[in-house]
């Protein structure tokens, strides 16, 4: 388990902020921390990352108490916050430089490029950060984070701001962290499109309380009543043949496949039956209009209640 959550409060000035926050998130997870303006979702970042101590209620980070074990915690922790600062007159290749002397490392010829590589901004190392697009900023902020190579990366907003292209290579970046590498990422936005593209596993904060937590596909088929999705596969070869029963090949176009999914049948279950024969799946995404409908809906009850 990276993180696991649980009942966790915190009052600022006497005002009750978080009255029931929990969240578990497993090892190259990505979570998505969502809920509207207000909820408490930076200051539950703020409180996994040590900067701030909880009133009550169990908080554990990759083993460690955040509050009491900051120091080791920050060394196995990458974070990027809403508001990166650069200085502007430095190129990319200067700051991570002096970032990572900063942490005591020293960074050779051959792991800068890497690292440059990783977020994409080799064509623009030695160029001054002041002229880097917001996107190319966040990508110089990722490849910050990612200095100490950590398990596990918390980011606040991390796409805010960005043009469709930007949020695209931030996307692409960070699905290859997960893939590629296993890192975890904890996600906080309220861009339901990022959610949809990005994350396995989600949690609906709403007035400093966890309304809704699970795994997305399962909470829009449950919640949504959702049964169709639209399937991305390694190879389109891999998915012609037999299917497992109660699943429904619609449609193909592109790399992607539309499904529709028998009543009864749980989401999960169907995607690993298609693993078993041999589908080696890259994303998944409902088609029922979910995520919206599903998040609206949470968070319009609470209010209403
Ligand atoms: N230092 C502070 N002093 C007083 N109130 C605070 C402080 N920090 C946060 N709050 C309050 O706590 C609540 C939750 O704020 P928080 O920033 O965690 O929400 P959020 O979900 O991250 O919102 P946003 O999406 O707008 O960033 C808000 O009502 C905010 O006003």
């Amino acid at each position: 388990m990276l993180i696991e959550v649980a009942d966790l409060k915190l009052s600022i000035h006497a005002n009750p902020v978080l009255s029931d926050v929990r969240l578990t998130m497993q090892e190259g997870e990505i979570y998505g921390l969502l809920g509207p303006n207000g909820a408490g979702k930076s200051t539950t970042l703020s409180v996994l990352t040590g900067l701030r101590a909880a009133d009550s209620g169990k908080v554990n980070v990759m083993g460690l108490a955040p509050l009491r074990q900051k120091r080791e915690l920050h060394g196995k922790i990458g974070v990027l916050a809403e508001d990166s600062g650069f200085y502007g007159w430095m190129s990319a290749h200067g700051y991570l430089h002096w970032m990572a002397r900063l942490y005591g490392r020293e960074l050779s010829a051959d792991e800068m490029v890497r690292r440059m590589e990783q977020v994409g901004l080799s064509a623009a190392n030695r160029q001054a950060i002041k002229t880097y697009s917001c996107g190319m900023k966040q990508r110089l902020g990722l490849a910050r984070a990612l200095l100490n190579d950590p398990p596990l990366l918390i980011l606040d907003e991390p796409t805010n701001g960005l043009d469709p292209r930007g949020r695209r290579e931030i996307h692409d970046v960070l699905l290859a962290l997960s893939r590629e590498h296993g890192v975890g990422i904890l996600l906080c936005t309220h861009l339901l499109d990022d959610v949809d593209r990005l994350c396995s596993r989600i949690g609906i904060i709403h007035q400093g309380k966890t309304l809704l937590e699970g795994v997305l596909t399962e909470l829009l088929a449950e919640k949504t009543g959702a049964s169709r999705y639209r399937l991305r596969v390694a190879s389109p070869g891999t998915a012609s043949g037999a299917l497992p029963q109660g699943v429904n090949l619609l449609a193909q176009e592109g790399g992607w496949l539309h499904l529709d999914i028998a009543p009864g049948i749980h989401p999960d279950a169907a995607w690993r039956a298609l693993f078993a024969l041999g589908w080696r799946i890259i994303e998944i995404r409902s088609e029922d209009g979910g995520l919206e409908a599903l998040y609206l809906g949470i968070t319009e009850t609470e209010v209403a209640a």
